[in-house]
């Protein structure tokens, strides 16, 4: 089993900037982006080995919608992704904290593989790339030692130059990040958020 208490973050723009590429695959775009975080969250929280999480956000809409999942909600005062990551990463850890960043896009998540990768990670810093192999859909820190976020264009390449241990699951689930349409539609053809507001 993976050490208990840990905290993971899930960094979430506004929503109406948040998942432009997304823009005109459903209704109501704001919507597909709340529908994406709040599944994630749900999955994430429902994790063995998760103590917490942790939705880091400036937009008023999804902090009172997430903490109605079960979340906290730390106010984003980054200049961007990952320095956004750093500073609440500064504000939660502590002696044998650990934490973990998860993107707020991965809807289709079984809990049951987010757990497996964590216990897969071990004490080690450790990422899984995306279902492309070229994004990162889960950074793992090693205890007491910084998460050190490399997320960006080539994440999956920057994070494994920089030391972290490249995970080699199957996670189909935690894998699909949906960044596009075609995303929209295998996350949806697997029933998920299909109610919801991609309709
Ligand atoms: N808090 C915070 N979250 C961010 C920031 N930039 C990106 N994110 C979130 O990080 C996750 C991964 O980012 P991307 O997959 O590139 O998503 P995105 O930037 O919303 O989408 P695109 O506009 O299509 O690139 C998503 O949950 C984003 O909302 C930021 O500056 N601050
Ligand atoms: C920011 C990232 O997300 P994506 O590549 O899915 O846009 C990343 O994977 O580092």
């Amino acid at each position: 089993m993976y050490a208990p208490g840990v905290t993971v973050l899930v960094p979430l723009k506004p929503l109406a900037e948040a998942k432009s590429r997304l823009r005109g695959a459903a209704a109501g775009h704001e919507d597909l982006v709340l529908d994406l975080a709040r599944a994630t969250v749900s999955a994430a929280l429902a994790a063995d080995g998760v103590a917490r999480v942790l939705v880091v956000t400036r937009d008023p809409r999804a902090t009172a919608a997430l903490r109605d999942c079960g979340a906290d909600v730390l106010p984003d005062e980054g200049r961007d992704l990952n320095d956004a990551l750093r500073r609440a990463e500064s504000a939660v850890t502590g002696r044998g904290s650990r934490v973990v960043a998860l993107p707020a896009d991965v809807p289709a998540l079984r809990p049951a593989e987010l757990a497996e990768a964590l216990a897969g990670a071990g004490r080690r810093r450790a990422f899984v790339p995306d279902a492309a192999g070229v994004g990162t859909v889960l950074l793992v820190a090693a205890p007491g030692e910084p998460l050190d976020p490399r997320f960006g264009p080539g994440s999956a390449a920057a994070h494994e130059r920089s030391g972290a241990v490249r995970l080699a699951g199957a996670w189909p689930t935690l894998r699909r990040d949906v960044d596009t349409a075609d995303d929209l539609a295998v996350v949806r053809a697997w029933g998920v958020l299909r109610a919801e507001s991609t309709a």
